[in-house]
């Protein structure tokens, strides 16, 4: 019978050459932490959803560390308009009273959480689900926001949002020895067992920096950092942040992203980009080859 399937462009010897180009980056890689955000605007499609699966085992067996930390903000919007409620958000923070806390953590630390652990487990990983309430390895406290354009101390009280106070380390550190994927939700507790909602970019950047990882990698739903014209800005130092932010170029998602960005770059993660997540495999664009996505954030 004739094969009728159209001819794969790619060669075979090109296909090997291809892997062989990624060797460089997995010995500069090995061994090492890469903290992966997975928003929740970057997981719609199934198939890409497949991809990040896939590329995150992909790593996991060449010998990296990836975590994963993820969102789901439009996932929260959907049951949040279910339960005939309106989500509000104040510079990138949902405003988070009791009931919505409620929504929250079911959809984080259920629905969504449980998706990519099945994901990542179905490519093949060894993934485990966690929230900051296991082992209350991520601690929080009731974050007061500066209001941005307003004088220092003008504070606003978005509810039931946290800001972190500390991570510890040892149960990530303790699942990557055993070879399994964490896949964290955005939830901090409290000294009193108290239940934070806590922006997913923030819980990524500081796990980068607690765990000292060389690579902090935000997947979003537009091509990286754009300026007013929409154009692709591929480089940002922190002024160029600052005049984005004072011009109202970045807002409401982006304010957090950036600025979660912009601290693990300072507090020593080697490599900090912000890419799309609609790209199909562009995690394994991004760490193993040249052709890097997005917009990368510089400390200086
Ligand atoms: N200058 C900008 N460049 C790119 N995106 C921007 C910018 N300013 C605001 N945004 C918004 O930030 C969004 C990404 O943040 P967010 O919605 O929180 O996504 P995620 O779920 O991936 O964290 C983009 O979809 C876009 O609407
Ligand atoms: C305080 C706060 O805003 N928490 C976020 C947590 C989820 C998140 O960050 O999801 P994305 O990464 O998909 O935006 C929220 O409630 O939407």
């Amino acid at each position: 019978m004739t094969d009728t399937r159209p001819a794969d462009p790619v060669t075979p010897a090109r296909k090997a050459e291809i892997l062989a180009e990624a060797l460089p980056y997995i010995k500069r890689f090995f061994d090492k932490t890469i903290v992966i955000k997975y928003g929740g605007n970057a997981m719609t499609d199934p198939h890409l959803k497949e991809c990040f699966a896939q590329d995150v085992v992909l790593l996991k067996l060449v010998g990296l560390n990836p975590v994963v930390v993820h969102g789901g903000g439009p996932q929260i919007e959907t049951l949040l308009t279910r339960v005939g409620k309106k989500g509000e958000f104040i510079q990138g923070m949902r405003v988070t009273d009791a009931e919505t806390m409620e929504v929250v953590e079911m959809v984080l630390g259920g629905q969504v959480n449980k998706e990519i652990v099945n994901l990542i487990n179905q490519a093949g990983g060894k993934a485990v689900g966690l929230t900051g309430k296991d082992a209350s390895f991520i601690r929080a406290k009731k974050l007061l926001m500066q209001k941005l354009d307003a004088p220092a101390g003008d504070l606003i009280d978005v509810g039931q949002v946290g800001e972190i106070t500390s991570i510890d380390p040892s149960l990530i550190a303790f699942l990557d020895k055993g070879d399994f994927i964490p896949v964290i939700a955005p939830i901090g507790v409290g000294e009193e067992g108290e239940t934070y909602n806590i922006n997913a970019d923030v819980v990524a950047g500081k796990l980068a920096e607690i765990l000292k990882a060389e690579k902090l990698v935000l997947l979003t739903n537009t091509p990286g950092v754009l300026d007013k014209a929409g154009n692709l800005l591929t480089g940002l130092t922190p002024r160029e942040i600052d005049e984005l932010v004072a011009d109202g170029t970045l807002s409401g998602g982006m304010l957090p992203k950036i600025g979660s960005a912009l601290d693990a770059a300072r507090n020593g993660v080697k490599s900090v980009h912000i890419i799309d997540g609609r790209v199909e495999h562009c995690l394994l664009l991004e760490i193993l080859t040249d052709h890097g996505v997005g917009t990368m954030i510089k400390s200086k």
